[in-house]
């Protein structure tokens, strides 16, 4: 099995669970938002947790859409081999009409380390992959935009922007807010305040192969795989703009 396979795995995998979402809204309509949710969910699941069982059957999964039993089940943290997944991500926007920032996230993480990664953006027509990491735009000289929760935007992004020159650009979605990282529609994304693994793993593996920076807001590595899936923080940036992201958020901290 070579890490060749695993990047196309999670590639083809994020982008078929996309193709069903979107025959599921299409089926589906609007007319029910959280029905159109529930069935999206379940549907990606459903979907991702059979094919990984076929393509990768010694492997173990964490699926945000997983029982809590199945979640905590403890030999996930003494696999060698774990895919960390979140089935529909930004699903609130995938249940809003003419929304495309939502996303599907397969990642693996293997001994320590995010070994590879997909995020598919069905209703934009693009799949990111650490089969063929985007090249990063360069960054601006002047002004810049920081990515933030449609819904739940941090208290301190706010003072953040103001602090290092940037404006805030809402959108749906932790993958589709680090794509948008890496391809140029924003060059930075910070959250805080609660998250889990299932909704970093993939784009951050995305984005490291990428060569952007990715850490929570203290500078620290993200690490994945853990007993307790809460990620609760973090920052992804084009490369250059990462040291005053962090003393920005460092000085507001203080
Ligand atoms: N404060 C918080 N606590 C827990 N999860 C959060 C959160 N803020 C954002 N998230 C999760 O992060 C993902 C992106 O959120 P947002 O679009 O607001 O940036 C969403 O995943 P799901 O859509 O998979 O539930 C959302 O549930
Ligand atoms: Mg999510």
């Amino acid at each position: 099995m070579t890490n060749r396979d695993d990047h196309t795995v999670a590639a083809d995998l994020a982008t078929e669970a996309g193709a069903l979402l979107l025959a599921v809204r299409e089926r589906e309509g609007f007319g029910d938002p959280g029905a159109l949710r529930a069935k999206g969910d379940r549907a990606a699941h459903e979907f991702l947790m059979e094919a990984l069982a076929r393509l990768r059957p010694d492997d173990s999964v964490l699926s945000e859409e997983a029982t809590r039993e199945e979640r905590l089940d403890p030999r996930r943290l003494s696999a060698d081999r774990v895919w960390i997944v979140d089935p529909l991500d930004g699903t609130r926007e995938f249940s809003e009409e003419g929304r495309a920032d939502w996303a599907v996230h397969v990642a693996l993480w293997e001994r320590g380390r995010l070994a590879a990664g997909a995020v598919a953006l069905p209703a934009q027509g693009r799949t990111l992959t650490t089969a063929e990491p985007p090249k990063l735009p360069a960054a601006p000289e002047g002004r810049f935009r920081i990515a933030v929760s449609r819904t739940r935007p941090p208290e301190f992004v706010r003072r953040l922007a103001d602090h290092v020159g940037a404006d805030l650009v809402p959108i749906g979605s932790a993958g589709a807010k680090i794509s948008a990282v890496l391809t140029g529609e924003v060059e930075a994304y910070v959250h805080a305040g609660g998250q889990y693994e299932w909704d970093s793993a993939a784009p951050v593996a995305v984005a490291l192969a990428a060569g952007a920076h990715a850490s929570r807001i203290d500078g620290t590595p993200p690490v994945y795989n853990q007993a307790d899936p809460s990620l609760p923080d973090i920052l992804v940036s084009l490369p250059d703009l990462a040291r005053s992201l962090l003393a920005g958020i460092r000085d507001l901290h203080r």
